[in-house]
Order: C-alpha cells, then structure tokens, then sequence
C-alpha cells in the first residue's frame, strides 16, 4: 500500500525541524574517523540518530511551503513521502540497551580536549547559496569524539551493524530522488506551459540538492566506516591523497569514451593536462570524478557540435591544475564557440540545456543520471553544488564565438562549515 504521512508524524516532523542542523566540515570528518572504535563508531550513530530527522524534518517541512502549486505535482509528493518514512525510521529505531557502566564509559572522554575537534569556519561559498544562511550549531565535543581503551561489549557492535543497515537502507530509498524532482519540475512546466525556472524554485532546488548532498555524506560517511576494511589514505569515503592528474585522466578516459560511442567518432578530441604528477590534497575522491566528467563531457559535446563529427582533428581541450595555499584551481579550457552572454545565467539553472531533452521515466530509480552526452542540464549546478559544499567554487567565462573556460575551485583547507540553512 502506498506509503502515507500520519497526522502523528506530521506533528513530530514540524516539531523537529524547529531545531537547527549541525555542520561538519570535512576535516573534521577525517579527524574523526581514523581507527574508530565500537565505541567512537556508536556516538557517531547517536549523532546520526540525532541529526538525520532534524535534517530531513527540515526538507519535509520545505517541500511542503513550495511556491506555486510545485508541491502538488505527483513526483513532489512521492518524493515528500520517501523523506517522512525515512523519517520515520530514524525516529522509531529503539535505542541503543547498554549496560550502565558501559553508558557511562561512552560519554567519559567528552571533555577531553585532546579529542575535541576543531571548530568550522564559516563557508565562503555559503552565502552565495542563501542569503540567509545561519551559522549552524558547532560541532564541539557533543557527538563526534573519540571513545576509546575499552573492551566494547558485543551489544555495541549489534548495535552499530543494525543502525548502518537502517541507514543505508535510507541512502538507496532516497537514489531517484535527483530524477523524481527533475520528474516534478516537468510536470510543474507542462502545468504551467512556460519554460523558465522561477527565482523562487531555482532557489529551493539549489538548497534542496545541496541538503541530499550533506545528508549523503554523513550516511556513506558512517556506512563506509561500520562496513570498510581501512585502507591507508582514506577515512571513509575521504581520500587525505586525492590525486588530481590520476582523477582527471580517469574522467578524461570517460568522458572521452561516451563521447566516441554517442556521435560514433574514431577519435574524440584530445585532452592535454598540465598538472603535477604528485599533486594530492584530502577530498571526496567521487565527487571531484563527478564534478570533472560533467565539466569534459560539456567541452568535448561543444566542440563535436561546433566543427562536426567527421573533422581529422579538433582544437584540444586544455585542463591546467595550480596549487594555491587556500585553493586548487583546475581550469578546463576549450575552443568550441562559447555560449551567448545572454545565455550565461541560464546554465545554472536546472532544466536549461541545448541538448534534445531527455524523458525521464516516472519509475526511474536509478541513482543518478546513466551518462548519456547531455540534455538534462543538471550537469553545471550540480558540479557547482559539489564544488561550494566543501567551501570551493566552479565559475564559467565564455568567449562567444571562441570557446569556454570553466575554474573548478576546490578548497584545501577542508574545514570550512557545512552549508546549511
Ligand atoms: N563548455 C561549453 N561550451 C559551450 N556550451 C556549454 C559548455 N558547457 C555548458 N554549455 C551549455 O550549457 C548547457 C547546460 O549545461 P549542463 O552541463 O548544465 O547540462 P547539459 O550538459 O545540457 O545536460 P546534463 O544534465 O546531461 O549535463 C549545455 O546544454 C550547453 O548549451
């Protein structure tokens, strides 16, 4: 039967979303993870018990305050239900039966300040997404420290397989979320017959997105600690030696490869990297793959569309990486003929592509889009969500009638807030 939301669980989500939600900045993270304990790993899940319905009461509450009539399109609603279940089994799960002496040892290291992680700073790309982003509630002490030196009995370890399996279950209800909304928007168009994106919707996708990015994080962040054998380099899903040639050659190589099978070329252009071979800095390793194949997908489709599919050669495109103090800087540089001025703020927004729309099938439930060339024209303000969500940037300047050059500002620091509002 199709899942519905109860007057009861109405009452809880708007009681939880009064709360604010808790930032954690990557470095913190990465402090946070290296060889957790049964122990560490059980206060991480306290934190998620605690955090997930406050986040996820938030976009509840946020789906249902749509502007126009968007939150009444079916897609809307299904969506808005897979966030309320999922709310609903963070908020029953029971918690966790431990004997007395072992409650007590869980909260003993609290305030010791060799655990403590270090506080955020605030994002400089935050403001740029809301103009009313709040700082979120600093992370201190309270959730995510280190409890350690003790034989952890077996309940904790049951405990923590089932609340990851509960989680996980939630990060895959939640895959199609991307393509339902997208779904949504087409349904609110054809409603409405016009094909601008209001303001006020571009706004809330931005926000909306933006939230599932955080909310996938910190559960891929916590399933990949429970689950993963530790590897040397990564803390979770956190990689402290991201190398940049390496990950943008992988995405040159795919981007490259669906671009030969989709206009059917012997070769696709090339693209020539200038970075240093052993450039490394600590990031999410798939979101830095995502951000790059977008972007090279975009440079090599402007290129094919601009001198045709049966030229011998095509200008290359040109990837140069520098290393700053505060960032790394990778511009993609590439002379397929720009995009009018005009134009330009219109590829920030969701829906807007050049390519043949795709349909997207209403029982798609795949976790992201399947890669074809283009045409949802999601690829730019999503890779630019990814970019700002750890205190980077992406910007695109265009020289109509020549070519585009994209900066894919990532921040090194890694400790600035998580975007939240
Ligand atoms: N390097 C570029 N040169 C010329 N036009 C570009 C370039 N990058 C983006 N564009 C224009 O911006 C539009 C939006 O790009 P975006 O990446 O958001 O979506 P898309 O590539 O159309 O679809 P997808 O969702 O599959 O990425 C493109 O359709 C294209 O018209």
């Amino acid at each position: 039967m199709a899942y519905r939301i109860t007057p009861q669980v109405y009452e809880k989500i708007k009681h939880f979303a009064r709360f604010p939600q808790t930032g954690v900045s990557l470095r913190q993270m990465v402090m946070f993870g290296q060889n957790p304990s049964q122990g560490t790993l059980l206060r991480a899940s306290q934190f998620l018990a605690d955090e997930l319905p406050i986040r996820i009461a938030h976009r509840v509450k946020e789906l249902d305050n749509l502007p126009h009539n968007l939150g009444e399109m079916p897609s809307i609603v299904r969506v808005k239900n897979w966030y309320a279940q999922s709310f609903e089994d963070l908020v029953n799960f029971p918690k966790p039966e431990l004997p007395q002496s072992i409650k007590e040892r869980l909260f003993v290291n609290s305030n010791n300040s060799a655990n403590k992680l270090p506080d955020n700073v605030p994002n400089p790309s935050a403001t740029s997404i809301t103009t009313a982003a709040k700082p979120s509630v600093p992370i201190g002490h309270r959730y995510y420290s280190n409890v350690d030196g003790i034989e952890w009995p077996p309940e904790v370890r049951y405990y923590n397989e089932k609340f990851t399996k509960m989680i996980e279950a939630i990060k895959r209800r939640h895959d199609p979320v991307v393509t339902t909304v997208a779904q949504g928007i087409n349904e609110y168009k054809k409603h409405k017959e016009s094909d601008v994106i209001d303001i006020d919707i571009q706004a809330f996708l931005d926000r909306f997105y933006m939230s599932r990015i955080g909310i996938r994080i910190l559960i891929g962040q916590h399933v990949a600690l429970n689950r993963s054998p530790s590897r040397s380099d990564y803390v979770g899903i956190i990689c402290t030696k991201t190398n940049i040639a390496q990950t943008v050659q992988e995405a040159a190589d795919n981007a490259r490869f669906i671009c030969e099978e989709y206009y059917g070329l012997f070769r696709a252009p090339e693209i020539s990297l200038h970075c240093p071979n052993d450039l490394t800095f600590t990031y999410v390793p798939t979101h830095l793959s995502h951000m790059l194949f977008e972007l090279l997908k975009n440079s090599l489709r402007a290129l094919v569309e601009l001198f045709g599919d049966d030229v011998d050669e095509y200008p290359p495109i040109k990837v140069i990486v520098a290393e700053g103090k505060e960032d790394i800087t990778i511009k993609i540089s590439d002379e397929g003929g720009g995009i009018p001025r005009r134009n330009i703020p219109l590829v920030w927004t969701y829906m807007y592509t050049t390519a043949e729309t795709q349909t997207l099938d209403p029982n798609f439930s795949q976790s992201d889009f399947k890669a074809p060339m283009a045409g949802f024209g999601y690829g730019l303000p999503i890779s630019r969500l990814y970019a700002r969500y750890f205190g980077g940037d992406l910007k695109l300047i265009s020289m109509e009638g020549f070519g585009t050059d994209v900066y894919l500002h990532l921040n090194r620091i890694s400790n600035s807030d998580e975007p939240l509002h």
